[in-house]
């Protein structure tokens, strides 16, 4: 297609003015522009939220100029690109972060100010987009975020959610669930793309069919919907790079069905046509996996198909050959929710644009890399074979034709070793024949990289052992990473400038590696006085927020202790609960002159858990339960408090970090495939008490275990530990503190007897009684430590100084250099 711009584009140029000024009185302009015309409110009479909405807007505006260009830069250079596949995104807010990233937050604040508005205000009127779970989805977040700052030329694709993760409400501190409608006042951020559709096809047949005298498969479906893409403009900070996440929304297709209408079955023709809206109407709540269930592979194709059909439109946009296409094109995939996309790939290419089996697959084999999260092997995701050839028949098809080339080739490398055969087979005989996404994405994918480098070597030594022998060279590592855009400059701006200021350079936003700078100030005693200043800011912050919403108020001198992620056994927010119980029980027998020598506790606890998931459930009512007696207990006062933060969402996260001294990443080792929490308090100088999982491993050998508070088994003690968890006596302070459960103390003595049983004898799966008393210690070290406030903030210091290995940019870097094989493409500013 012609490159230069057609002649009426001259006209258009000169009638606009090439950019939008940022300037607050251009700024202002735009707003009160917005608040008349966009949110129709009289510019003289409108609240916070239309003034957000008008904000939100014009800032939008300005995204909007720079996605083009970049988009427009990207089709003359035409680069390899980058496509990540990823079923969650939690977004968050995005105000903040687009004017950060923009860098006009500063002139925005002004031109408020100047029309009676305070720019917080505003910024607290946005709802968050919580169209994910927990770590896996805010990495994808992240990673957009980074790959825009470090100008790679990448899209993202998902599903635009009516409803994203449920808002968790606590009634009598039982969590409920309550829908997330967070389309209700629409979305500033994100832009229909009425032309930019797809049909995707469900069910039907599979004919065979002779075309120029060879036979090709022809699916004949049995129902089409229209995919409809939503672009987010994704900012890239301190560059004009804007890229885009493209989230589809199913619509009705357009074909009448008019035989319907004539008999006047009307409702219900609309009815079966709304049907299709429901594919991408709510987010599965559940941060493990699901088996099973029809709408959710709906979903995974639904995305998959769309996403496909866009990258190919725009591939062929340009190129007619497809053996450029692995020159050309990079697919991500975010653990095996996208892996469908390896067999429409497939069938696109030998069914619709009539390759041969063998080129198509070369090609696969060259564009496709997994990424998976998950350690245990029983959360490793399979569709039931029935399923899938109802809804998908060319595609179950063609995973059997992939498994049988796959098994072929495996005969004569490890002969008829049927045991490894059928561990190794994609398709898994048995009671429910299913199809194991991993396998299928292994045997397509030219990379599989765990999130941490621990994580990597359980998926060599156990996950995917037979596979690692087979094909060792495609096993990588890719080390988690968050952004500091967000996490810091965003939701800490006083750390930020205080950053800013002792390094003398805010570069170290884009090139984190310079906070090591910090490390030669760790002792300085002006730099103590300001951090602790920065830090007591937060805090009070923070002690505001769980006053307003629980009305318990905190002292500032208690060590704010935060445990903060997604409710699991795995991640034993029960053993933080227990110990909770054994200081406050340790308070009550003490001496009142004891108690003088206690370091006062602000523990705070956060975290949804899935509607389903029992256990989790009754782990946030215990934490109510315990939290009623201990807060209202007039013998330990402002000794120990403990906090349940209800609805905890990536905003509150942005709040609760900044406050928080101690953190816990608590999980039995060899559960948590890496934790990404962890690094975003890392880089807020909160110190970590963990035990050796994921990424912590490589969080010590960053800041050093002096810096932090370990305990607990190591991953090779596990599985002996497990083996005799049954004879192994667990220390009596356990023993005791699960009794006090158990006999009723903090009541429902009933509903809590099953999280006792679960935690005593061979039942302790995850060994919260064996790893008790070095938790106990550990804690106790950071009591001690905390006592010793210049210790302290040393450590905090050194803790964001050796932050930097854990940047979403590093991350990106490596995939980019080591996976993707994609090259910056800087937009011209
Ligand atoms: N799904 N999944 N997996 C997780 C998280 N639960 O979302 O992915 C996260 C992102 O890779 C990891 O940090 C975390 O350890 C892992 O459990």
């Amino acid at each position: 297609a012609g490159l230069g711009p057609k002649p009426q584009a001259e006209r258009m140029f000169a009638l606009m003015d090439r950019f939008l000024s940022n300037d607050p009185v251009s700024l202002q302009k735009d707003i009160l522009d917005h608040v008349e015309y966009t949110v129709a409110r009289s510019r003289f009479s409108f609240d916070d939220f239309e003034a957000y909405q008008a904000l939100a807007h014009s800032v939008r505006d300005r995204l909007i100029e720079r996605w083009h260009d970049t988009q427009q830069y990207f089709k003359r250079k035409d680069p390899k690109r980058l496509y990540f596949l990823s079923l969650e995104f939690l977004m968050g807010r995005s105000l903040s972060n687009s004017v950060i990233n923009l860098g006009i937050r500063d002139q925005c604040a002004d031109a408020l100010s100047q029309l009676g508005f305070e720019y917080e205000v505003l910024a607290e009127q946005e709802g968050d987009a919580a169209l994910g779970n927990g770590g896996l989805a805010r990495l994808s977040a992240c990673q957009m975020d980074s790959l825009a700052t470090l100008d790679y030329p990448a899209w993202g694709y998902g599903l635009r959610y009516q409803y994203g993760l449920f808002r968790q409400v606590i009634l009598d501190g039982f969590q409920h669930e309550q829908p997330d409608y967070w389309l209700n006042f629409g979305n500033p951020w994100e832009i229909e793309r009425v032309h930019v559709s797809y049909p995707v096809k469900f069910y039907g047949t599979v004919e065979e069919e002779t075309l120029n005298g060879k036979s090709c498969k022809v699916w004949l479906p049995g129902e089409t919907v229209e995919a409809v893409a939503y672009d987010n403009p994704i900012p890239g900070y301190g560059t004009r790079n804007t890229i885009n996440l493209r989230l589809w929304a199913a619509k009705p297709d357009g074909q009448y069905d008019m035989e319907s209408y004539n008999t006047g079955d009307y409702i219900n023709a609309v009815v079966n046509r709304q049907r299709a809206e429901t594919i991408s109407c709510v987010l599965y709540p559940d941060d493990r996996s699901y088996q099973g269930k029809e709408l959710r592979l709906k979903q995974h194709y639904f995305f998959v198909s769309a996403s496909l059909q866009d990258i190919i439109r725009r591939f062929k946009d340009g190129h007619n050959n497809f053996d450029d296409f692995p020159e050309k094109v990079a697919l991500q995939l975010n653990d095996t929710h996208p892996s469908l996309a390896v067999v429409e790939v497939m069938r696109v290419l030998v069914d619709e644009e009539h390759l041969g089996w063998d080129q198509a697959w070369n090609i696969v084999c060259r564009i496709f890399s997994f990424t998976t999260h998950t350690v245990l092997p029983e959360a490793l995701e399979k569709i039931p074979v029935d399923l899938l050839g109802s809804l998908l028949p060319r595609h179950l098809q063609i995973i059997y034709d992939i498994n049988f080339n796959f098994m072929e080739e495996l005969k004569k490398r490890i002969g008829l070793d049927f045991n490894r055969l059928s561990q190794m087979s994609i398709v898994e005989e048995g009671a429910v024949k299913s199809i194991r996404m991993a396998n299928l994405s292994i045997v397509c994918s030219h990379t599989v990289n765990g999130v941490s480098r621990m994580h990597s070597e359980l998926l060599k030594t156990r996950v995917f052992k037979d596979f690692y022998e087979l094909w060792p060279h495609k096993f990588q590592y890719k080390t988690n990473g968050v952004t500091q855009r967000r996490w810091i400059v965003v939701s800490n701006p006083s750390l930020c400038a205080l950053i800013s200021k002792w390094l003398g350079t805010e570069a170290w936003i884009r090139d984190i590696d310079l906070l090591i700078g910090l490390q030669e100030f760790a002792a300085d005693a002006d730099l103590h006085q300001e951090w602790k200043m920065v830090r007591k800011v937060n805090k009070m912050r923070l002690a505001e927020y769980i006053e307003a919403m629980s009305g318990v108020k905190v002292s500032l001198d208690a060590m704010f202790d935060v445990q903060i992620k997604r409710i699991h056994e795995y991640k034993r927010q029960l053993l933080n609960i227990l110990s909770i119980i054994h200081r406050y029980d340790c308070i009550k027998n003490m001496e009142k002159t004891q108690r003088r020598k206690v370091v006062p506790r602000v523990c705070i606890v956060g975290g949804k858990a899935a509607p389903g998931y029992e256990v989790a459930k009754k782990i946030i009512k215990l934490c109510h339960a315990v939290a009623e007696k201990i807060n209202n207990d007039a013998d330990v006062g402002d000794l120990l408090k403990l906090i349940f933060v209800p609805d905890y969402n990536v905003s509150v996260a942005e709040l609760v970090i900044p406050g928080a001294d101690l953190s816990q990443h608590i999980s039995t080792a060899g559960h948590e495939a890496s934790g990404t929490g962890c690094m975003k308090f890392l880089m807020n100088g909160c110190l970590l008490l963990a035990t050796a999982d994921g990424s912590t491993v490589e969080i010590i050998e960053e800041i050093g275990e002096e810096n932090m508070f370990l305990f607990g088994a190591k991953v090779h003690e596990v599985p002996a530990l497990r083996e005799k968890s049954s004879d192994h006596k667990a220390p009596l302070q356990f023993s005791h503190v699960v009794r006090m459960v158990r006999d009723g103390h903090f009541g429902f003595k009933d509903y809590f007897k099953s999280l006792c049983d679960g935690v005593e004898g061979d039942s302790d799966f995850y060994l919260l009684g064996s790893d008790f008393a070095s938790y106990l210690e550990a804690q106790a070290a950071a009591d001690k430590a905390f006592v010793d406030q210049e210790k302290w903030t040393q450590m905090s210091i050194l803790s964001t100084a050796g932050s930097g290995r854990f940047s979403s940019d590093r991350t990106i870097e490596d995939y980019a250099e080591t996976t993707w094989g994609i090259e910056p493409c800087k937009c011209p500013s």
